[in-house]
């Protein structure tokens, strides 16, 4: 074998987190934690409430600082950058509650996602028609309040306003949670439709085990670990019963 023959490609990955310990106050949240994500897949982390899912999201945006290791967004060492300037280089991020701002139109939530793409807003006022083909609800909404909008649409918004930056990786944290059946599953084909159109990765928080069943790869967590990982389609009854509410 010659020299140059890649053996793993790391070019190949969107992302990759190598060794973070991350600390609130003196409280040791997250530990030791690799995590990688190859171009164009979905991978999902599961782990019972309190073990730090959220807290490793929000490290990978920047919102939290890491003591140790290095996290990488196709290949570039990110860990110094602001949460900002990570959006801007293609990390599209929806946090947990959504967080949709309540007496802005759906209109100019959805605007405000244009912050995220590399040059920024500019004036543009433009709401691409594949916005409302993944999310048709969203059409006929759009002078609405953002905080008039059920649990479900609101997820939609969030989602559809993150797709507005035009990430390589979108960040979920329980996109489902405290939604009802009917609309989880319109997320969740609304996702795999984003995959398949866009080719984008995407790092998903989910207690669901349908949803958790369309990534590609699993990683658990326990009390801040990276405790088991691999392929969803070897997930197995006891690491879903020790893993996920379900
Ligand atoms: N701002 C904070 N200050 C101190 N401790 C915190 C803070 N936020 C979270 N924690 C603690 O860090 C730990 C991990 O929390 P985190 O929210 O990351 O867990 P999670 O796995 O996302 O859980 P959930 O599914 O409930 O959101 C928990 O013990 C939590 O109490």
């Amino acid at each position: 074998m010659s020299n140059s023959q890649p053996t793993i490609n790391q070019t190949d990955l969107m992302l990759r987190v190598s060794n973070i310990n991350v600390y609130y106050g003196e409280s040791h949240i997250l530990r030791n934690v690799d995590l990688s994500i190859p171009s164009g897949q979905m991978v999902c982390l599961i782990g019972r409430n309190g073990v730090g899912k959220t807290t490793f999201l929000k490290t990978i945006m920047g919102l939290l600082k890491s003591r140790t290791g290095e996290i990488f967004f196709q290949d570039r060492p990110i860990s110094k950058l602001t949460p900002d300037k990570r959006a801007r280089m293609g990390i599209g991020y929806v946090p947990q509650g959504r967080e949709i701002i309540p007496r802005v139109s759906v209109k100019d939530n959805l605007l405000l996602g244009l912050e995220a793409q590399p040059k920024g807003r500019k004036g543009n006022e433009s709401i691409p028609e594949e916005i409302f083909e993944l999310f048709p609800v969203l059409k006929t909404m759009l002078s609405r309040m953002g905080g008039d909008l059920s649990g479900g649409q609101q997820q939609q918004l969030a989602i559809a306003r993150a797709l507005m930056g035009k990430p390589r990786l979108l960040v979920l944290d329980e996109p489902t949670e405290g939604i009802q059946p009917s609309i989880i599953i319109e997320i969740e084909s609304a996702v795999k439709r984003i995959i398949e159109a866009t080719g984008i990765s995407v790092l998903l928080v989910e207690q669901h085990l349908h949803f958790v069943r369309q990534a590609d790869k699993y990683y658990a967590m326990q009390k801040g670990g990276i405790v088991a990982s691999g392929s969803t389609e070897e997930l197995t009854q006891e690491v879903i019963q020790q893993f996920l509410a379900v």
